[in-house]
């Protein structure tokens, strides 16, 4: 994966079992609304708090590669190559990888209202800016969940979240995006994925 310094590149982790077109809106989305120059799909070896594992990664890796062909969209399989599955350390070996790329680390609004149960959850919130999508159903979870509480002094604007790759964090941003009522969940269970 090749990144510059000075790049605003946008992450967002996730099973992708299978990637779907709410990934891909997402990214495009995103791309926009904070100005960013790339986002990167982080596709994990396996979530840690998932209890049952996901399907093989060469096989998501390949439904990734062939849904997105936007130039500006990426796929990697950095976590495992890096030996990382928690998104703390896979930010400490992003950054110490591409020292000068501006991070954002991206999700949608479900994954906000689960923060705090993330490992070392406040080291994520200090290491890059977040910005955090509108999920169909889950706005409101996310605004009223615990790390969005914690986090409420450092809320930037969402008529300000082109800015948000540049703050320093802690620095988060909620916008909402046209919706796509989609999931991974619900393609496995129409069948043809796993
Ligand atoms: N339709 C969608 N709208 C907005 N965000 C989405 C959408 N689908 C997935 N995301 C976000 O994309 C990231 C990766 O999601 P993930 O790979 O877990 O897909 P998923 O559809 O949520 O899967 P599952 O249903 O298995 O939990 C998460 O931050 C999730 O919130
Ligand atoms: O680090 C953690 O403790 C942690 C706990 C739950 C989820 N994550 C990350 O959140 C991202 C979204 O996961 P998922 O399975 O909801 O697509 C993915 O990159 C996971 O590795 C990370």
């Amino acid at each position: 994966m090749f990144l510059r310094a000075g790049q605003r590149v946008g992450l967002l982790g996730g099973s992708f079992d299978p990637p779907h077109a709410g990934h891909l809106h997402l990214s495009r989305e995103a791309l926009k609304r904070f100005d960013l120059d790339r986002v990167v799909w982080l596709v994990s070896p396996g979530n840690p708090l998932k209890p049952n594992p996901p399907a093989a990664l060469a096989r998501r890796m390949d439904a990734a590669r062939a849904l997105v062909s936007h130039p500006r969209i990426l796929i990697s399989d950095f976590e495992a190559q890096a030996g990382t599955r928690f998104t703390a350390e896979t930010l400490a070996a992003l950054q110490a990888r591409h020292r000068g790329v501006r991070f954002v680390w991206l999700m949608g609004a479900d994954n906000l209202a689960q923060l705090h149960r993330w490992d070392r959850w406040h080291e994520i919130m200090h290491r890059v800016p977040m910005g955090v999508m509108a999920r169909p159903g889950l706005r409101i979870a996310a605004r009223a969940s615990v790390a969005s509480r914690v986090y409420a002094g450092a809320r930037l604007p969402a008529a300000q979240s082109g800015r948000l790759a540049l703050c320093a964090p802690p620095a988060w941003c909620f916008v909402n995006i046209p919706m796509i009522d989609l999931s991974s969940t619900e393609l496995r269970a129409r069948g043809g994925w796993s």
